[in-house]
């Protein structure tokens, strides 16, 4: 005998119902407190004036897919997104660097190189480097809501992989090709598979 719809169990949460959704919607992911073209010349400074990196392709329109021009109404946005996906696609073909718009990402970050490069992250803080052939993103297909977090000043060394619901803690170093499962604490230096912290360079009084 079946049971009545009214005393069926309520349905199994999925597996990452404990994390908040993701950047989606009308969202901005910019920094506050600073317009487009600021933004964008801020990040053309970081990356040296190096117009033709591919690393400040992905950075600037990154910039330009979440640029609300301060208007509410979705249907004003909607030329604009559709030419930021056209164009992402195409220094993503180009370019090799995968930045998705919904990555909320601080100010001064600086991609190095380019090529194998997709960064799946909640949030990417400021004055982050990062290089080529780096992953940030999830860890099993069951939890597509746990993505990293990266917070300011993280150094990530080329060929890293971070996977997961994971922090990387602010100031901290990532070796070349560490695949990072774990929270890495602030002012760290992680190595390896797995990832293990072989040094902390707290500063005096504690650092914050
Ligand atoms: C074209 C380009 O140049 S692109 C730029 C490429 N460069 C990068 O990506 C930079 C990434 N930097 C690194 O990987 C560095 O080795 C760092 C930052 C992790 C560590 O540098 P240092 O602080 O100088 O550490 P040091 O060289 O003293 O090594 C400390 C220990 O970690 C080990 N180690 C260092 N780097 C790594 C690594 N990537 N993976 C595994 N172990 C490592 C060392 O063998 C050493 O082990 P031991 O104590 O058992 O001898």
């Amino acid at each position: 005998m079946t049971a009545h719809p009214a005393n069926a169990a309520p349905p199994a949460p999925a597996p990452d119902d404990d994390l908040p959704p993701l950047n989606h919607g009308d969202g901005n992911q910019n920094p506050p407190g600073i317009g487009l073209l600021a933004l964008i010349r801020e990040d053309l400074r970081t990356h040296d004036g190096a117009w033709f990196e591919p690393g400040f392709w992905a950075v600037a329109l990154h910039r330009f897919g979440n640029w609300r021009m301060g208007v509410r109404p979705k249907l004003l946005r909607a030329p604009f997104s559709l030419l930021h996906r056209f164009l992402s696609a195409w220094a993503e073909l180009l370019g090799g660097v995968h930045l998705p718009y919904t990555v909320r990402l601080g100010r001064r970050v600086r991609i190095w190189h380019h090529g194998g490069i997709v960064l799946h992250a909640r949030s990417i803080g400021d004055d982050v480097h990062i290089r080529h052939c780096t992953t940030f993103g999830v860890a099993t297909r069951d939890r597509l809501r746990a993505i990293p977090i990266i917070e300011d000043r993280v150094d990530v060394g080329c060929g890293v992989c971070v996977l997961g619901d994971v922090t990387i803690g602010h100031d901290s170093l990532i070796g070349a090709n560490a695949v990072v499962v774990a929270d890495v604490p602030p002012y760290s230096t992680a190595v390896g598979i797995p990832a293990r912290v072989i040094r902390r360079a707290v500063p005096e009084g504690g650092g914050s």
